[in-house]
């Protein structure tokens, strides 16, 4: 893609086989069908590739997965150890502070995506719908030489994918945090699409309710004043009116949501900064049930 030569990694050797034997994208518009991509499991990632500083590992598991035992595997993968950059393009938050810890070697680098895919089966995603990734390095201020950023924002590009660069992640990681954590848990608790969300007068006072105390608490921990952000929700809620949010469709499958790192990590936020969070600590409180029922 772009130029680049690009790998994928699974987590089983089936999955590897699957994606070597060609995947299968769903647009909108059209259906195509790519040829084989290489592959490997985490395992065998040492037989695909020999890591160099030029290369780029981007991590697009849930955070969920991003768990001590995942961190040991990829450090032994070896898939790092040639100073490689890592890219994370999880929601919520926590998760950039834990690869810090785990990677201190390598360079990283924070995204946010409003591109939205989903996986049919091994071999078939879907395109639910077009947008942006935005990246920079993590933590803000950290970048020696912006070179590296530059040629992957050219090789996006190229790819035809749409992307820009950010020197100010810890914003736009939060910027899409308060709409994760309005939209998501309340379309996980009612069961409903997001353009449902706003539709109805009551669920309307719900997310502004919602919005209004995750907004207060992530303004006193260094947000950005955004007097537009209410009236962009609203717009998101519109633009993916079809979709079902990830919590919603987590809940259904039985899977771990990614309430801990959305709204559970918004409360954590409020304690460190002496504020209440009582809607933010009950939202997560229900998903969680529903989780488990
Ligand atoms: N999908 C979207 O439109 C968007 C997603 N995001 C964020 O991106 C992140 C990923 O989301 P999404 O792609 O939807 O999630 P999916 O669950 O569809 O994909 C996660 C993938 O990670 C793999 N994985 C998990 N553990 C391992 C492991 N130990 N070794 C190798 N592979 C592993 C899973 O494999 P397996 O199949 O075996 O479980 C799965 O294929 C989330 O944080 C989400 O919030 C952000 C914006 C939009
Ligand atoms: C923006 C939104 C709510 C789109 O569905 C999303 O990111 C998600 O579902 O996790």
């Amino acid at each position: 893609a772009g130029g680049a030569s690009v790998a994928m990694i699974t987590r089983g050797e089936k999955q590897a086989i699957a994606l070597r034997d060609g995947i299968c994208l769903d647009k909108a518009d059209r259906q195509s069908i790519s040829g084989p991509v290489p592959a490997a499991s985490l395992d065998q990632a040492g037989s695909l590739l020999q890591p160099s500083a030029r290369d780029w590992i981007w991590l697009t598991v849930k955070q969920a997965h991003l768990n001590d035992a995942f961190m040991d595997k990829l450090k032994d993968s070896g898939l790092l150890a040639g100073e490689a950059s890592l890219l994370a393009l999880q929601n919520g938050i926590g998760h950039m502070e834990r690869l810090e810890a785990a990677f201190p070697g390598n360079p990283l680098y924070a995204a946010v995506t409003t591109e939205g895919a989903l996986r049919v089966n091994e071999r078939h995603v879907r395109y639910t719908g077009h947008g942006v990734i935005t990246f920079g390095k993590w933590p803000k201020g950290a970048e020696k030489d912006r070179n590296p950023q530059k040629m992957l924002l050219k090789t996006l590009y190229a790819a035809g994918i749409e992307a820009e660069l950010s020197n100010d992640m810890g914003n736009r990681v939060y910027e899409k945090l308060l709409m994760n954590a309005v939209i998501n848990p309340l379309t996980a608790i009612y069961g409903i699409r997001n353009g449902a969300l706003a539709e109805d007068g009551r669920l309307k006072e719900e997310m502004a309710a919602l919005h209004a105390e995750t907004e207060k608490i992530l303004l006193a921990s260094g947000m950005k004043a955004d007097s537009n952000s209410w009236q962009r929700l609203l717009q998101v809620c519109k633009q993916t009116a079809e979709n079902e949010s990830s919590m919603l469709r987590d809940v259904k499958a039985g899977r771990t949501t990614e309430i801990d790192w959305i709204n559970g990590g918004i409360s954590l936020i409020a304690r460190r900064q002496g504020l209440p969070s009582p809607l933010n600590d009950a939202v997560t409180t229900a998903v969680k049930s529903l989780s488990m029922s």
